[in-house]
């Protein structure tokens, strides 16, 4: 097992800065953060600040080689091509990739891109960070969830990658969790996602019209019927998503601020892209691969790119 001592963060916003100062707890561990072009002197010139206190993190220049043990990836879906782009000179054949991405899609893609490195299946969930222009603010850091496919009980056994990663947690005194069945826990989140966040993006509310004393039926069945087409293609990806994990969301959805805004609903109001793409789009395409209609995700997909569209986001 390999020791990390060089991590990169390719995408230092609400969660990639965090995660960024989270690391720095650690004793010996070198972490900067990925930027070409003129976001290395944005980055260079302006730093990051969060919760409020000036943050020194080092920057790597995209264009200069370097070698890192482990790249976290904590960029938006639509950012991750240029990043792939931006990471061709810092992933060799040793690197680790951890992608901190929402959805089912980005470590296939990294896969894909980086055939050499190692790419496990991650997540993170429980955490209210939210960003504007440079400064982060977050009251929990929340828990990476990560590992293979599926994971041993003794972490003796678990794969080398997989234990790099959590001794590197370790020492920075991270919050994680290495799931049995890391592919299933990643989709029970997809799932949340594709429900949670499209329904909360296009009403522009917070976690209130869902949670229990206050939940709008309307808003539930919504919330709902996206998050049963997930169940579905799940079920044709040979996932198993349950009626129980669907209930299981309202507990979950009750323990947060009633005026929490998921990630999508900030994006809509703040007028910058969503992740339409890596939410309804996918649930569409699996749906077409395995011949599943998925008609509410088809809706939320219009909905939201009508959204960004008629906010004149860029890239839309
Ligand atoms: N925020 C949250 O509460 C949660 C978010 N997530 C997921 O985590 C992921 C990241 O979300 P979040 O942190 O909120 O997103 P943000 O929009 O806050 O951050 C994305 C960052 O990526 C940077 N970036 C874009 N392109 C590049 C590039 N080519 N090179 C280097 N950096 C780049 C942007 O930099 P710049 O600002 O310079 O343009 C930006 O700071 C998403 O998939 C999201 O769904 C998961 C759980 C919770
Ligand atoms: C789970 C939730 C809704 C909040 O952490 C999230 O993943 C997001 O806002 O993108």
């Amino acid at each position: 097992m390999k020791e990390i001592k060089r991590v990169l963060i390719a995408g230092a916003g609400a969660i990639g800065s965090m995660v960024a100062r989270e690391l720095s707890r650690g004793d010996g561990i070198e972490t900067a953060i990925l930027a070409a072009g003129p976001r290395f002197g944005r980055y260079r010139k302006d730093g990051f600040v969060l919760n409020g206190e000036k943050a020194g993190f080092e920057i790597a220049d995209a264009a200069e080689p370097g070698q890192w043990d482990l790249v976290v990836v904590a960029c938006k879906f639509h950012h991750l091509p240029q990043v792939m782009d931006d990471l061709q000179n810092h992933v060799g054949p040793d690197t680790i990739i951890l992608s901190l991405l929402n959805g089912v899609s980005s470590e296939e893609l990294l896969r894909k891109r980086f055939p050499l490195a190692r790419v496990p299946l991650a997540m993170i969930i429980g955490t209210d960070a939210g960003r504007e222009g440079n400064a982060t603010v977050f009251s929990n850091e929340g828990t990476i969830f990560f590992g293979d496919d599926e994971n041993a009980e003794n972490p003796a056994e678990w794969s080398a990658p997989v234990r790099s990663i959590a001794a590197l947690f370790d020492r920075c005194a991270i919050s994680y969790t290495v799931p049995r069945n890391m592919r299933n826990r990643l989709w029970y989140k997809f799932m949340m996602n594709v429900g949670l966040n499209q329904t909360t993006a296009v009403l522009r509310e917070s976690y209130r019209i869902l949670q229990t004393p206050t939940r709008i039926p309307e808003a539930a069945e919504l919330f709902e019927s996206a998050m049963r087409e997930v169940a579905l293609v799940a079920a044709a990806e040979g996932v198993v998503l349950t009626d129980g994990d669907v209930r299981e969301m309202y507990r979950v959805l009750d323990t947060l601020s009633p005026e929490g805004k998921t990630s999508m609903c900030q994006d809509v109001e703040a007028g910058r892209k969503t992740e339409v793409e890596m939410f309804a789009l996918a649930v569409m395409e699996l749906g077409k691969k395995h011949g599943i209609e998925v008609p509410v995700n088809e809706t939320l997909y219009r909905l939201l790119r009508v959204i960004e569209q008629a906010a004149g986001v860029r890239g839309s």
